[in-house]
């Protein structure tokens, strides 16, 4: 005892010893945390394959306690049917680090084996670590199925499109819709951009089709995208395609664009005002130069592919608020065609109401009239939706009005309304009529018009609230005649 206290070296070797055994404790500390808190399973066995310990986690993915398989072989629990290939086993065997993809329970595990070794070489330990994948596995498969449906998505659009095509028939007399089809029959020959302008509904996507029909592409499709439709984290991807692995959730293989499924053919890109920044980049690179680079890619592929871009909005006004790209806009109005509205046409009302009512009576075969009064009211409507809202109004007509006869009370309230309107009596005072002639000529154009619509006095007296001899007096002071 005073030897070790007299002497310094055998008392500083204590000290050490004391101040390893603590350091050694704080290491095996830490190494059980590590391993305890790993969120991957860990198993480690000895240079025979014995369990010599397995971590929390691998208790939870296995549904196991550890004292069931600690102390016991690998080769036991591999013959028990407990595992059904072993990692430590065949890194045993191999020497080297082995991974196998393995099923337990109904989850999908991927387990590593890795060997460690001696200062002489030997193998002492495996050291075996398990990661849950099941989850990941699903995504990877729900990402897959979702990839499956936009496509069928995407052909199904393709072939409804061109079904729809078939049955399409422009209807046009009023000069600026004929104006807007010549222009568009005359660009078919050539292979210019062409830019479509035009309120929503007016028959831009009509354009775009007879464009395809009468051009040298008319064989291959049209693809029709709407820039406004396709998320604008998706647009990119849609139009120029992607590479392998371009981003979370891409194809294993890449994937085309629009852009290239069109080569050949035509590319009409609808509601093009919506395009994103960045896209805009990309779609003016490709007009520039006609080559396109996959998301994701390094290569440039040269495409024969015809744009026709269509927009309700106003290009101009959105370049000179910097939300659309100067050069991209002078890109596209290489041709501009302006397809009036509806109301700018009214030659065409009648017209498009014949087709689309025989079209929708033909669907449902039934065949129905417009009284003259419907007709006069239809002609005055102003149409805010276009060729589109007086084809859905069309086939309300015909679906929903009893009789064969369609009359101003079956229309829409709006409509009827603009059409049985009378003017009444005006509320400007012209300055120079005095009361009484301003009453006078008020009563005057409320008499030609019921004498129009009812042509007889005893019709005329019911519908304005007044006896007939009445209407035959006022008739007679106005010089109007009946019968
Ligand atoms: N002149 C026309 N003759 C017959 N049908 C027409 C005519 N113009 C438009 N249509 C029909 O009206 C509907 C709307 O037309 P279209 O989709 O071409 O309009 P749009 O201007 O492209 O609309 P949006 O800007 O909303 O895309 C279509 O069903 C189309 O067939």
């Amino acid at each position: 005892m005073s030897d070790t206290l007299n002497n310094d070296s055998s008392s500083l070797t204590v000290e050490e010893l004391a101040r390893q055994m603590r350091a050694f404790q704080e290491q095996t500390r830490e190494l059980d945390a590590i391993i305890d808190s790993s969120s991957d399973g860990l198993w480690i066995c000895d240079a025979e394959a014995r369990v010599i310990r397995i971590n929390p986690a691998s208790e939870r993915i296995n549904n196991i306690r550890a004292g069931e398989v600690v102390g016991k072989n690998m080769r036991e629990l591999l013959e028990q049917g407990f595992i059904d290939r072993s990692a430590a086993l065949e890194a045993l065997t191999s020497r080297s680090v082995v991974s196998q993809l393995q099923n337990r329970e109904g989850r999908k595990l991927i387990s590593t084996g890795t060997p460690v070794f001696d200062e002489g070489g030997q193998v002492i330990r495996v050291v075996v670590s398990e990661r849950d994948i099941t989850e990941i596995d699903n995504l990877q498969r729900e990402l897959e199925e979702q990839e499956a449906i936009r496509d069928q998505f995407r052909s199904h659009m393709l072939e409804m499109r061109q079904a729809d095509l078939e049955s399409r028939r422009v209807i046009a007399r009023s000069p600026a819709m004929l104006k807007a089809l010549r222009q568009a029959l005359k660009v078919s020959a050539v292979n210019s951009t062409v830019l479509i302008l035009g309120e929503s509904g007016v028959g831009k996507g009509l354009i775009a089709d007879l464009i395809q029909k009468n051009s040298s592409r008319a064989e291959k499709p049209l693809i029709e995208i709407n820039c406004g439709a396709i998320p604008e984290s998706l647009i990119e991807s849609e139009l120029f395609g992607y590479e392998k692995g371009a981003f979370t959730g891409a194809q294993s293989g890449g994937k085309p664009g629009y852009l290239e499924l069109a080569d050949g053919g035509i590319l009409f890109l609808d509601e093009i005002a919506e395009l994103p920044p960045a896209a805009q980049v990309k779609l003016l690179r490709f007009l520039e130069n006609g080559r396109v680079i996959r998301l994701g890619g390094t290569k440039a592929r040269h495409l024969d592919v015809r744009i026709l871009a269509a927009t309700h909005r106003n290009l101009e006004e959105m370049v000179k608020q910097g939300s659309f790209r100067l050069d991209l806009y002078y890109r596209l109005n290489v041709i501009p065609i302006h397809v009036p509205a509806l109301r700018d046409r009214k030659d065409c009302i009648l017209p498009l109401i014949r087709h689309y009512m025989d079209l929708f009576g033909e669907r449902d075969s039934i065949r129905k009239r417009l009284t003259r009064a419907a007709q006069d009211a239809l002609l005055a409507y102003d149409y805010p939706g276009n060729v589109r809202q007086l084809m859905n109004i069309c086939e309300r007509l015909v679906v929903m009005t009893e009789g064969n006869l369609i009359d101003l009370k079956d229309l829409p309230a709006e409509i009827a309304a603009g059409g049985s309107a009378t003017p009444g009596p005006s509320a400007v005072w012209p300055e120079e009529m005095t009361l009484q002639e301003t009453l006078d000529s008020v009563e005057r154009s409320v008499l030609q018009k019921a004498l129009a619509k009812y042509g007889n006095q005893v019709k005329m007296a019911e519908a304005l609230g007044v006896n007939q001899s009445t209407i035959a007096r006022k008739l007679k002071r106005h010089g109007l005649g009946t019968t």
